[in-house]
C-alpha cells in the first residue's frame, strides 16, 4: 500500500487532516520530526477529530532515521514539490511508493529532494505559488491509489 510521509510539518491542523485521510483510506502516515508544534493527540485533534484512534502512523526522530528505514525496506520515495517538472498525473506509481510532502513554510531542503526517486508536481494556474499541503497530499494520494488499485479493499 502507498504511504504518506510528512517532512517536519509546521501546522498541527494540516497534520491532523492528513492523519484523518490516512485513517479513512487505510494509509500509513510517517511523521518526520522535528515538527513545528508539539506532536500530541491534543494538538492534532482539531484536524483529526476522533479519527485519530483509527490512524495508522509512525514517528521518525529525524529525516536520517526515516531515510535509513525507507532504504532498508526498499521503498521508492516520490517527492511532491512545486519545483518538479513532471506532472503528478503523468507518473506511474508503484503500490509500495512513499509520497513525501514538504513542510508548509519551506518544502524540503535540496539534500532531501536529491534523495527522491521521483519528483512530481500538481499542475496549477500560472502565478499560483502552491496548494495547501493536505490538499496536495490528497490529490496525489488519490491518483496513486487509483493507479495501484488501492481503493479495491475499501467500501
Ligand atoms: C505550502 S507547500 C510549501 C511551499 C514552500 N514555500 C515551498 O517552496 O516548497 C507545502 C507542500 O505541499 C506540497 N505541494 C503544494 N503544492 C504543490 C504542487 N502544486 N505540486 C506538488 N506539491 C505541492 C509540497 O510537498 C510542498 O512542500
Amino acid at each position: 500500500m502507498i504511504d504518506l510521509a510528512l517532512y517536519q510539518p509546521d501546522i498541527a491542523q494540516n497534520t491532523g487532516t492528513l492523519l484523518r485521510l490516512g485513517a479513512c483510506l487505510g494509509v500509513m502516515v510517517h511523521i518526520i520530526h522535528p515538527t513545528g508544534f508539539q506532536f500530541s493527540p491534543r494538538s492534532i485533534r482539531r484536524g483529526a477529530l476522533d479519527y485519530l484512534e483509527h490512524a495508522l502512523f509512525t514517528e521518525h526522530d529525524s529525516y536520517a532515521h526515516f531515510d535509513a528505514w525507507r532504504r532498508s525496506a526498499g521503498r521508492r520515495l516520490a517527492l511532491l514539490t512545486t519545483k518538479a517538472s513532471g506532472s503528478a498525473y503523468a507518473t506511474s506509481y508503484r503500490p509500495d511508493d512513499i509520497l513525501l510532502l514538504g513542510r508548509e513554510s519551506a518544502g524540503v531542503p535540496d539534500s532531501v529532494a536529491d534523495d527522491a526517486d521521483l519528483k512530481v508536481r500538481i499542475p496549477m494556474r500560472q502565478d499560483m505559488r502552491s496548494l495547501n499541503v493536505a490538499v496536495a497530499g490528497s490529490l496525489v494520494l488519490g491518483e496513486a491509489l487509483r493507479q495501484t488499485n488501492g481503493f479495491a479493499a475499501l467500501s
